[in-house]
């Protein structure tokens, strides 16, 4: 798939233990919470930010924020988040906004386009930590052929170019298929050019 590139394993152990600290820190900064959906259900993926801008969701539609639900700023993008992006995509813009999505056991992610950014230039970078998850890409339509790939610990995926409209989104996680977080669930952060 043009534009869709997956770096399975770029990061090591060590590198995914200490990125799995700086979310937990992030986390303590800007608390996970359930975003809401317009049609007023709560996601099976608890969601928090790091950066300029973060992503929420509630009543009045999705949007980015310049800060928590709880009126407090997001936490600041970890360096070792930022140099990941460096690696992959040293030609784009500096990331704006890191999401950090967390799966419980039963969490998904219906499929969807990421279209909330001003620039779709810009690529999207995702890095996956934890369980394995049974990742979907399909089509610039809705509805269209789509291909599952599993993303595992430590892998990068770079949505950029001609994947960067491609419907997407998480089947399912295999609970327990990791042993890097204190317990079952996968985490998952996603960098962005917003403005
Ligand atoms: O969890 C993933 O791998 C995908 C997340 C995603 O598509 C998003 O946050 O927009
Ligand atoms: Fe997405």
């Amino acid at each position: 798939m043009r534009g869709l590139l997956h770096y399975p394993g770029w990061l090591s152990s060590d590198e995914q233990r200490a990125l799995a600290e700086d979310v937990r820190q992030i986390a303590v900064r800007a608390p996970l919470f359930s975003p809401i959906t317009p049609s007023g259900k709560a996601m099976s993926v608890r969601m928090t930010s790091a950066g300029r801008f973060g992503w929420t969701a509630d009543r009045q539609g999705y949007r980015y924020a310049p800060a928590h639900p709880s009126g407090l700023p997001w936490p600041a993008i970890p360096e070792s988040v930022l140099a990941i992006w460096r690696a992959v995509v040293p030609e784009a813009r500096a990331p704006e906004s890191c999401l950090v999505n967390f799966y419980g056991p039963e969490a998904r992610m219906g499929l969807h386009q990421d279209r909330d950014e001003r620039d779709l230039s810009q690529p999207v970078v995702s890095i996956s930590l934890g369980d394995d998850a049974l990742f979907r890409i399909g089509s610039e339509t809705r509805g269209g052929p789509s291909q599952s790939l599993w993303l595992r610990s430590g892998d990068v995926l770079v949505m950029g170019g001609e994947a960067r409209l491609l419907h997407h989104g998480i089947d399912r996680i295999a609970p327990g298929s990791s042993m890097l977080l204190r317990g079952p669930g996968r985490i998952n952060l996603t960098l962005r050019v917003v403005s």
